[in-house]
């Protein structure tokens, strides 16, 4: 299978004054087309940064990271940009909705954007999808946490990304939420065959990804692949 995302002897520094901190020290790890992966580790560990590094929304100091078959370092903001547009998903812990466009018009407009023709029934259709086909006109401070971050789901599938990074998805709901989010987001995950990357703390929910990173002060202290039944 093609590798989808090939990171190798990352490391990232942050400055601060006359300090400087290592966030991510020799990280390298690689992941494959459709696969489901995630990355767990305490607070502080760096599992934000390196989402960020291999989503293309930071640069890395030392290392390469190869997403869709491209080297970031070669690209200059506007073609990451592109590259983040056409090719990558995010779905935040905030969820990042714009708060003066609709459900619809949150998922509809970025298609729009892209010269979709069909935007406006790709949206619905995600949003029925997702359960929100009687939200389409609530403003994501009508909804509920739960709901903007479906809102979110189906704006993140609707370009139909190859890769689709996910920062603590459940990270600001409740239990029974969250575990409606997850299945919402696998199901979603499995009928595309996009390539699912998880920053979590949750072990329940990274145990439901054929692989798994352990980070700790910004190293690699496991590395598992489940083997499947
Ligand atoms: N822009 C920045 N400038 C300076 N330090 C930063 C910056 N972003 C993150 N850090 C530091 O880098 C370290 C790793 O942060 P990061 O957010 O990646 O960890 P995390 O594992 O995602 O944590 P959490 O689970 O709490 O979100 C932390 O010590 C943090 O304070």
């Amino acid at each position: 299978m093609a590798k989808i995302l090939n990171v190798r002897n990352l490391r990232k520094t942050y400055k601060s004054g006359s300090k400087e901190l290592t966030v991510l020290d020799g990280i390298s790890f690689e992941i494959e087309a459709g696969e489901t992966f995630s990355i767990v580790g305490p607070s502080g560990s760096g599992k934000t940064t390196l989402l960020g590094l291999c989503a293309g929304l930071d640069h890395v100091d030392e290392g390469s990271i190869e997403l869709c078959g491209v080297e970031l370092s070669k690209l200059d903001e506007d073609e990451l940009a592109l590259l983040r547009n056409r090719k990558v998903g995010f779905i935040f812990q905030d969820f990042q909705l714009l708060p003066t466009l609709t459900a619809l018009e949150n998922v509809s407009v970025p298609l729009e954007l892209q010269g979709k023709p069909d935007a406006q029934k790709v949206a619905r259709d995600l949003l029925d999808k997702v359960g929100l086909g009687r939200r389409y006109d609530h403003y994501p401070s009508q909804l509920s946490g739960g709901e903007q971050q479906r809102v979110a789901l189906a704006r993140a599938f609707s370009t139909t990304p190859d890769i689709l990074f996910a920062d603590e998805p459940t990270g600001n709901l409740d239990e029974e939420t969250g575990e409606k989010v997850i299945q919402l987001l696998f199901e979603l995950n499995k009928e595309m065959g996009t390539t699912l990357v998880i920053v979590t703390h949750d072990l329940d929910l990274a145990q439901l990804t054929q692989k798994i990173i352990r980070l700790k002060g910004g190293k690699i202290i496991s590395n598992q692949t489940k083997t499947l039944a």
